[in-house]
C-alpha cells in the first residue's frame, strides 16, 4: 500500500531515455513516494502578519491545495508538512479536520527555506526510510502544481537519482555581477538553454541526504532551492528536467492573488479556463473524513517507521 504502484503511469514530460545509462545501477521503483510539502517560511515579501501559507484562494487555504495535489497523486504513499511555530496550530487543526490520510508528520521548519528542507531530511532519515525512496519536496505556496509534474518527477527517478519541474524561459536571462560597485550583465545564456526554476524538485533518498551533508560543511552556502545543492556539491548527479507549468505559480507578494484566484476558479470549474488534469474534490476543514485526526503524532511516526521498514524488507527479498 505505501509502495509506489507502477500501474497507470502517465506519459513521461521529460525527454525518454529510458534505456539504462552504462554507469547507472538498476534500483527497483517499488519505493516509498514521499511528499514534503515545505511550509514553513515567514513570507516576508508577502505579508509577515498574515502567513501567506494560510490564505485562502478559492475558498481554501494555500497549504491545503498543495497538500491535496499530493493526496490525490495515486503514486505519492506518505506526506510530511513542514511548518514553522506561527502557523502550526492552524495547520495541525486544517490537516486534522480534512482527515488527509497521508500526512504522516508535522515537523518544525528551520530559519531558510534551506533548514527546512534539511530538517525534513532528518525526520525522515530518523523514521528508516530507505536510500532508495523517492523523496519529492514541494513550496506549500505552489498551490496548483500540476500531477502530471508530480508524475514526471517520480518516472524521472527511474532514469536519474534528481528531477526538477522547470519552466521554459520566455524572456533572455541575464547572469550578473558587481564589477567597479555596480551591477553588469556578465553572460548571457541561450534562451532555449534557460528556464524557471518550479517546485517539487525530486530526489533519491541517499542522493539528497548526501547533497546535504555535504553542503552542511559550508555556512556561507545559501541555496534557494533543493537542485542546486546537487548541482553544487554532487556535480556528477544530472538532474532531470521536468515540464512545469505557467499556472505553478510561486505566492511571492500579494500581486500573485488575483492570479491565484483566477487559476482557483478554473481548477473548480468555476472559470473559463482549462481544468486540472487529475480533479480531486476539495476536502474542506471539517468535510473530510477522519481517519487521521485519530491519530496521535506519535503513532503517526510510528506508522511512517513501520511503512519504510516495511518497504526497506520488500526490496530485500
Ligand atoms: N524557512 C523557510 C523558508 C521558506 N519555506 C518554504 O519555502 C517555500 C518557498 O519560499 P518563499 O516563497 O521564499 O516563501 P517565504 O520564505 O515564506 O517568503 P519570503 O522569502 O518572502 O520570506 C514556501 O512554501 C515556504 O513556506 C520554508 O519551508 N522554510
Ligand atoms: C524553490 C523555488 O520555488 C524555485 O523557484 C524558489 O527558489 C524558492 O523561493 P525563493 O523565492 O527563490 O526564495
Amino acid at each position: 500500500m505505501h509502495s509506489e504502484r507502477t500501474d497507470e503511469k502517465t506519459p513521461q514530460t521529460v525527454p525518454s531515455q529510458r534505456e539504462q545509462k552504462p554507469n547507472q545501477t538498476c534500483r527497483p521503483s517499488n519505493v516509498p513516494v514521499v511528499a514534503v510539502v515545505l511550509a514553513a517560511g515567514f513570507g516576508t515579501r508577502f505579508d509577515p502578519n498574515n502567513p501567506k501559507q494560510l490564505v485562502s484562494v478559492g475558498g481554501k487555504p494555500i497549504v491545503c491545495w498543495s497538500i491535496e495535489a499530493f493526496e490525490s497523486n495515486p503514486r505519492i504513499t506518505d506526506i510530511i508538512v513542514v511548518v514553522n511555530p506561527t502557523v502550526r496550530a492552524t495547520v495541525e487543526q486544517l490537516i486534522d479536520e480534512a482527515g488527509y490520510p497521508k500526512v504522516r508528520m508535522i515537523i518544525n521548519g528551520g530559519r531558510e527555506r534551506v533548514d527546512s528542507t534539511e530538517a525534513a531530511l532528518g525526520a525522515l532519515a530518523e523514521a528508516g526510510i530507505p536510500g532508495d525512496a523517492k523523496v519529492l519536496i514541494h513550496d506549500a505556496v505552489r498551490p496548483f502544481v500540476e500531477q502530471r509534474s508530480i508524475d514526471g518527477c517520480i518516472d524521472a527517478l527511474d532514469e536519474l537519482d534528481a528531477a526538477t519541474v522547470a519552466f521554459a524561459s520566455t524572456d533572455t536571462v541575464l547572469l550578473t555581477e558587481f564589477r567597479d560597485g555596480r551591477k553588469v550583465v556578465r553572460q548571457v545564456p541561450d534562451r532555449p538553454h534557460t528556464f524557471r526554476a518550479q517546485t517539487p524538485q525530486a530526489f533519491r533518498f541517499d542522493t539528497i541526504q548526501r547533497a546535504y551533508e555535504l553542503a552542511s560543511a559550508d555556512p556561507g552556502f545559501h541555496p534557494t532551492d533543493d537542485t542546486r545543492v546537487v548541482v553544487d556539491y554532487l556535480p556528477d548527479a544530472a538532474v532531470a528536467v521536468v515540464e512545469g507549468s505557467e499556472s505553478n505559480l510561486k505566492i511571492t507578494t500579494l500581486a500573485d492573488i488575483p492570479t491565484a484566484e483566477r487559476i482557483a476558479d478554473e481548477r473548480l470549474g468555476r472559470g473559463a479556463g482549462v481544468p486540472a488534469d487529475h480533479p480531486m474534490p476539495a476536502v474542506t476543514p471539517g468535510g473530510g473524513p477522519s481517519a487521521h485526526s485519530a491519530m496521535t503524532r506519535e503513532e503517526a511516526k510510528a506508522r511512517m517507521h513501520a511503512v519504510f521498514a516495511e518497504a526497506a524488507r520488500s526490496m530485500h527479498r
